[in-house]
């Protein structure tokens, strides 16, 4: 890609509701996902971090301002066409790993290929699997597999189709520490050696430790931003932010 960033929010905001019960979700949010970041969203509860994925992933769509993935601007597309954009240009990995319990691992990881009709690059494939060390376990069906694993299986599924961005919901919320900490070094090597672009929404500053770049929302507005993070200094924040 030729830009700098992966997608770009530009003075967005999102209004739910209408006169008295109005809310404001995004308050005017400009934030940069870097091409080959590892970009955090963090901030106190209602403060707008899930509003601001939803918006960045083409699920919800802004009161004004402008989302871009690579080049597209997300508010010139149908419905139909944004549905394809978040297909074949996105990758998702929630909290609750959303695998399908009848389909191996493998099945599991090339299902977005295979609902756009197209077979999976077989190198690419390898590639994830191997990163993943997933590679003895691709015949087990989900429950065969330890929560850390299953969660490993759904950030391959969002890395099939080698996606402009992937976007992680909470990815460590159900596991332990252990396989959360796992998991996390496994969604940093994914950026490192592969060269994806990842942002995460995260409560936990151990987790957000992890990323490049740490970002904080205040009531619908980016108040702070962290450069190189640790556990310490994105507590020191969050205390001062009053989460
Ligand atoms: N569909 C909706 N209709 C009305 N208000 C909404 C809707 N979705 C979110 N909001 C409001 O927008 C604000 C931001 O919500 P959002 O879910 O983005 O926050 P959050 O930071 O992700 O919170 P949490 O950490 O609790 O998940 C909140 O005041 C919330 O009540």
């Amino acid at each position: 890609m030729q830009s700098g960033w992966a997608a770009r929010a530009v003075q967005a905001r999102k209004v739910y509701g209408e006169g008295d019960t109005a809310v404001v979700a995004l308050d005017g949010v400009t934030l940069d996902l870097p091409v080959g970041g590892f970009t955090a969203i963090m901030g106190p509860s209602g403060s707008g971090k899930s509003t601001l994925m939803h918006c960045l992933a083409g699920l919800d769509t802004l009161t004004s301002g402008q989302v871009l993935v690579g080049d597209t601007d997300l508010a010139s597309l149908t419905d139909r066409q944004r549905t394809v954009l978040r297909r074949d240009r996105l990758g998702f990995v929630f909290q609750s790993f959303n695998l399908l319990p009848t389909l191996t691992a493998e099945e599991n990881i090339t299902l977005p290929s295979d609902l756009a009709g197209r077979a999976p690059d077989p190198d690419w494939l390898a590639t994830v699997v191997a990163r993943l060390d997933l590679g003895e376990r691709l015949h087990h069906r989900p429950a065969e597999l330890s929560g850390g694993q299953q969660q490993r299986v759904a950030v391959g599924r969002a890395l099939i189709t080698r996606p402009d961005v992937v976007f992680a919901d909470e990815p460590t919320g159900a596991l332990d520490t252990k396989a959360g900490a796992q998991l996390l070094q496994f969604l940093r090597s994914v950026v490192d050696e592969l060269g994806q672009t990842v942002v995460m929404v995260t409560h936990d500053p151990g987790a957000a430790a992890y990323a490049d770049r740490v970002v904080f929302l205040v009531d619908g507005r980016l108040v702070e931003e962290l450069v190189e993070p640790t556990r310490e200094l994105v507590l020191e924040i969050m205390g001062r932010l009053g989460d």
